[in-house]
């Protein structure tokens, strides 16, 4: 009866992808990727913008008019609309594939041009241009559910998600061979000595934006501790420095398009200077077509480009304390109740 039950799984699914923050750059193009790799995957667009999203799957559909698209209403800053989304998207699928948690944001005010031109003749150049650290001057605000936005959004919303989503990953969705793999967007300015787990939401320091992208590695591990037994697997990704609508944040487009040159010259030492959806987005495609029990639960994968502009995937060991990332997660749990119980009463 299993063998018949595992038979008829492997010949009837057709994959399913949800992605976050799929409407715009990097998601918008992993998900025409997801499509060209793969024809017959199904395709959620979890998008705060309904509007965005439709014109989104408009665009997809251009190139693969009867592909299976659908978008969901997600704002991951709001835990009223991550558990709308995931009744909604527990409606349509029974079994979940990937799950991309890539939406994210970070508000930046100015950037320290002391601080560049001090660094550009400094041995930290490089280190500089790979993590940002410094160079960014970040505000960040409380979100209706009394949050930090950044917190919320890039880390709490998303872990919301997965446990609103659990019933549908895995084993845990009924399917005895199903697996998943849950591929975070992280970054290169992730870093250990910007998050402190006393305050993981960041209402204290400086940098809300290193610090949300390190809980999500922490966050990667410790699920992994958690879920694995599940086949249910995380992996963080990193797309390199990529232009789009968050870079445009920071710095007008125009310049953007004046220092191509020089980022280019800059991929003879700093491989993570992507340029492009394409190649930002090469480790989260990468991901969906490897078997994830075969990867190291402490890898980060980092699409990187060679001066050529030819992408590549990388590894980086994180070497998180499995103990620190189910502190943190505890953390959220407790988070996560107190926040259910002032709105699913
Ligand atoms: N660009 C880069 O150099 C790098 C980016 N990243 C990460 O990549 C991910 C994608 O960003 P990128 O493509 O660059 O930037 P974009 O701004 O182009 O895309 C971000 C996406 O996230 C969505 N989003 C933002 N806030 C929310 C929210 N509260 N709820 C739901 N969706 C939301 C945006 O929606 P909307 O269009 O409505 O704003 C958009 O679809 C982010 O996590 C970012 O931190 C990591 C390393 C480098
Ligand atoms: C001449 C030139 C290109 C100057 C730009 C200086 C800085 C504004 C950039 C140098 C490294 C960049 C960087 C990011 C933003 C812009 C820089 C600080 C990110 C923080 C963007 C979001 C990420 O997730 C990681 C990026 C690391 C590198």
């Amino acid at each position: 009866m299993v063998m018949d039950v595992k038979k008829n799984f492997h010949q009837t699914h057709s994959k399913v992808a949800v992605i976050t923050g799929a409407n715009a750059g990097i998601g918008f193009t992993l998900a025409e990727r997801l499509l060209k790799a793969n024809h017959k995957i199904r395709l959620c667009l979890a998008c705060r913008n309904y509007d965005k999203g439709q014109a989104a799957a408009k665009a997809l559909k251009e190139s693969s008019p009867d592909v299976d698209i659908w978008v969901v209403l997600l704002d991951t800053s709001s835990v009223e609309s991550v558990y709308a989304a995931s009744k909604a998207i527990k409606e349509r699928y029974d079994h979940i594939d990937y799950l991309y948690l890539n939406a994210g944001m970070m508000k930046v005010t100015g950037v320290d041009w002391h601080y560049f031109w001090k660094g550009l003749f400094s041995s930290r150049v490089f280190f500089m241009f790979t993590t940002g650290e410094g160079l960014l001057k970040q505000e960040d605000n409380v979100t209706n559910d009394g949050l930090q936005n950044v917190f919320q959004t890039n880390v709490f919303g998303h872990y919301v998600l997965i446990k609103e989503l659990e019933d549908v990953l895995g084993n845990l969705s009924g399917k005895p061979d199903g697996t998943s793999q849950l591929i975070w967007t992280s970054s290169s300015a992730s870093l250990e000595h910007k998050f402190d787990i006393e305050d993981f939401q960041h209402k204290k320091g400086n940098d809300p934006y290193s610090s949300s992208k390190f809980a999500m590695d922490v966050i990667s591990v410790g699920l992994n501790s958690r879920m694995n037994k599940f086949n249910i697997f995380s992996h963080a990704v990193c797309p390199g420095l990529v232009m789009t609508n968050l870079t445009y944040g920071i710095l007008p487009q125009w310049f953007w398009t004046l220092s191509l040159p020089l980022l280019w010259l800059l991929r003879f030492f700093v491989p993570s200077m992507t340029s492009t959806t394409d190649n930002g987005s090469e480790a989260l495609l990468w991901l969906s077509q490897q078997n994830p029990s075969a990867l190291d639960p402490q890898s980060k994968f980092l699409s990187e480009v060679s001066v050529l502009n030819k992408p590549f995937v990388a590894t980086k060991q994180m070497n998180i304390d499995p103990d620190k990332a189910e502190r943190l997660m505890q953390e959220l749990d407790r988070l996560d109740l107190s926040l259910r119980a002032r709105y699913k009463k």
